[in-house]
């Protein structure tokens, strides 16, 4: 399976080239294919704020690369001074988005190099090699769920079947082959696949724009839906899981990730449809107790009120948080690349984080 997934990979949200941070744009896919180069902290931040590069994974490693650019120009700037001003723009990193933990975590591995170097020079190598092994093991990470995520569908059942997922957790949102999108890449190539249905995921479009263009790419049987058809298709549509992504799971199993999701849970648990969760260990946040505590990304009205940057209204007020929580009652597995975790509680969030791999 894992040369499988390797074979068919085709898709790269970031390319580093030593000093330059390449990023896809993902706002303009999959129309267009346009590339930004990033060359400080600032470029990077704002392209994680403008979602130039999205997907909690891929933030994280995006920021890794930012402050190995930062520490290059800081350094270039000043051999004495470079510290403070380094921090100062882990910082605007760290102010890019709020709700991806990774971005945080990735920021903190990188904190750890420089402290190790503390007193020392600017370690640029270090951090360089810190951040390419955050963006490789997340890669590792997917290969790693996809391989355990198809082999729970397989344990349900061993027939073809319907799968639904929201908003984009694939190889544009990761470090590659995704998460979601890699567990259902992985169950397509086992043949556990009749049909992948994509919530378009309004209203940045995720789901059409990017989720149905790559497994479009993969051979992997979609279709797009409004958001808003997700329970006629789980009430009628013969869908045994609803498979998403995460941004941030809380201690108790309790998961953020894209607007729309709770819904999604709570229409699947009413049709005894399965919620399957997949997140590398980056996403897991044990320092929150539970999903109250997760500070809610709101972005601008206008996301809302364009289509495409045209306006479809007049100028209006707009409610527009882009994620929201679902409980841990709601879901029905968490994969991870340390393991799997069935009907998640605090104490297994526990043992998974303390003790590795539970199936
Ligand atoms: C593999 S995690 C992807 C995760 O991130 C998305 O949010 P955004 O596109 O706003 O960065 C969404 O919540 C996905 O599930």
């Amino acid at each position: 399976m894992r040369e499988q997934l390797i074979r068919a990979e085709q898709i790269k949200p970031l390319e580093w080239r030593g000093g330059v941070l390449r990023l896809l744009d993902q706002r303009v896919l999959p129309l267009q294919q346009a590339w930004l180069e990033c060359r400080d902290a600032a470029q990077t931040a704002a392209a994680i704020r403008d979602m130039v590069v999205r997907g909690a994974p891929a933030i994280g490693i995006a920021a890794a690369y930012g402050v190995a650019l930062a520490a290059r120009q800081r350094h270039a700037e000043s051999a004495t001074g470079w510290r403070a001003a380094l921090a100062e723009d882990m910082q605007l990193l760290a102010a890019s988005r709020p709700t991806a933990v990774n971005l945080f975590w990735a920021l903190e591995r990188m904190q750890q190099v420089l402290d190790a170097h503390a007193g020392q020079d600017c370690p640029l190598a270090q951090l360089d090699a810190a951040a390419i092994a955050i963006h490789e093991a997340d890669r590792e990470a997917n290969l790693c769920m996809a391989q355990l995520g198809m082999e729970v569908i397989r344990h349900y059942c061993e027939a073809p079947q319907h799968l639904l997922t929201h908003c984009n957790a694939g190889a544009l949102a990761t470090g590659g082959f995704g998460t979601a999108l890699g567990v259902i890449r992985a169950a397509h190539l086992a043949g556990l696949v009749e049909h992948v249905h994509a919530d378009e995921t309004r209203p940045w479009l995720q789901g059409s724009r990017l989720t149905a263009w790559e497994l479009a790419c993969d051979g992997v049987p979609v279709s797009v839906n409004a958001d808003s058809a997700a329970a006629h298709l789980l009430r009628e549509g013969d869908i045994t899981w609803v498979i998403v992504g995460a941004d941030r799971i809380t201690a108790n199993g309790d998961v953020a990730n894209k607007i729309g999701t709770y819904q999604l849970a709570v229409l699947a648990r009413f049709h005894d449809v399965r919620l399957m969760v997949v997140a590398p260990s980056s996403t897991i946040d044990m320092q929150l107790a539970s999903g109250a505590d997760i500070p809610i990304e709101q972005r601008s009205a206008d996301e809302l009120l364009r289509v495409a940057g045209q306006p479809v209204t007049t100028e209006l007020p707009a409610f527009n948080p882009v994620f929201d929580v679902t409980p841990a009652s709601l879901v029905d597995v968490i994969v991870t690349e340390r393991g799997v975790v069935e009907q998640p509680t605090a104490e297994k969030m526990r043992q998974l984080m303390q003790e590795g791999a539970l199936h």
